[in-house]
């Protein structure tokens, strides 16, 4: 039997990185499309590279005509909540028009299963936590809109045309490759992981914790924290369950616990042995107070049980790419 082949737009990326490495592991072919805007080339080391853009139709109906995919993962995008807010035009345009643009080269070359990158940003301010995915999306800002509109776009397509999806809703993507072979490196890096490792690395002077004064039981927000080599399990599953004919289905990724940004600093200090120097900054915009998953939902449909999502493991895994040793 032929191995089968996945077209990955955004693999150049941290999350599309490592899932193109665990596909690769698990005998599926990994074909990256990425036009490098904030992945980078050397992360993209488990299949074939083409340079490109989501946006340019006629290019990505090449790609797919030469590659022959039997599933597309859709990972590229602008994903910056605070850009967002500053530059929607950017957001719509690359997350809308991008993700229109890829549906109608699935369409017209006969890619029939789709495994879509959303966001718990797609929530909102949720009236009830944990999230489940019957709560109502109400976005805050932006990015989270282009996402729930790529939603909406599938779920269309596929009622009117031959697509099948899974559509991911990550919460909070963090750690790293627990072999060490990739780790998240964005320029600039807007993270609160890898910002607060920086900071205690000594690469920047402090972490700005953005807010103190949230209705959470310490002024912080709280979100829930899953690991990339989870959610890159994911995506395998989500392969097979649309190979295997499965329904279409949005489902949340997170581990179902929250923690405030005061308790991951706490990790990281226990962690690595060097307190995050901070400075308290006003409130960024678009960030809701709290948000954590119900997750049960991608556990009865596909089985999905994170391994790595622990705050110890992920502080763990991330540390050593910015110079920092863990204790034993
Ligand atoms: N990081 C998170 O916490 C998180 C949470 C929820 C959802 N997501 C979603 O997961 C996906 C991946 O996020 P990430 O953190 O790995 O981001 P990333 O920026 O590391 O990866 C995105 C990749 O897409 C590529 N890209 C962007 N626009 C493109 C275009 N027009 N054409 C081709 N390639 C393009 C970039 O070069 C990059 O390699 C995004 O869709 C993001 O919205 C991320
Ligand atoms: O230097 C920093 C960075 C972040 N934060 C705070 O830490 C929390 C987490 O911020 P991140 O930027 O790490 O992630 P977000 O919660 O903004 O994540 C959002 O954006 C992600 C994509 O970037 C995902 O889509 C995710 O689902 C969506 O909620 C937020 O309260 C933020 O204000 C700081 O205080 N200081």
């Amino acid at each position: 039997m032929v191995a089968p082949r996945i077209l990955v737009t955004g693999g150049a990326g941290y999350i599309g990185s490592h899932t193109a490495k665990l596909l690769r592991l698990e005998g599926i072919e990994p074909v990256v499309y990425d036009n490098l805007t904030t992945g980078n080339r050397s992360a993209v080391r488990w299949g074939p590279f083409v340079q490109g853009d989501i946006l340019d139709g006629r290019r990505l109906i090449e790609v797919i005509e030469a590659h022959q995919p039997d599933a597309v993962i859709h990972f590229a995008a602008s994903a910056y909540v605070g850009e967002s807010v500053a530059d929607p035009a950017k957001y719509y345009n690359n997350n809308v028009r991008g993700t229109l643009s890829l549906l109608d080269a699935c369409r017209q070359t006969g890619v029939d299963k789709v495994i879509f990158s959303s966001s718990c940003a797609t929530y909102g301010v949720p009236a009830v936590l944990p999230i489940d995915e019957a709560t109502p999306q109400a976005p805050i800002n932006p990015y989270g809109k282009t996402k729930l509109v790529a939603e909406h776009m599938l779920a269309d397509y596929a009622a009117a045309f031959a697509l099948n999806y899974v559509s991911l809703r990550y919460f909070n993507a963090c750690g790293a490759d627990p072999e060490g072979d990739l780790g998240e490196w964005h320029d600039p890096e807007t993270h609160l992981i890898p910002r607060a490792l920086m900071a205690a690395a000594g690469r920047i002077p402090h972490l700005e914790i953005f807010g103190e004064d949230y209705d959470t039981p310490d002024g912080t927000c709280v979100r829930d924290y899953i690991h990339v080599a989870d959610l890159a399990s994911a995506h395998v599953l989500a392969y097979r369950h649309l190979a295997k004919g499965g329904g279409n289905v949005a489902l949340n990724l997170g581990t179902g616990r929250g923690f405030s940004i005061k308790e991951v600093l706490r990790t990281i200090g226990e962690i690595t042995g060097h307190d995050v120097p901070v400075v308290f900054r006003r409130r960024r915009a678009g960030d809701p107070p709290a948000l954590y998953a119900d997750a049960g939902l991608a556990c009865r449909t596909l089985g999905f049980l994170p391994r790595y999502s622990d705050l110890e493991t992920i502080v763990r895994t991330a540390a050593p790419f910015f110079g920092l040793e863990v204790r034993s």
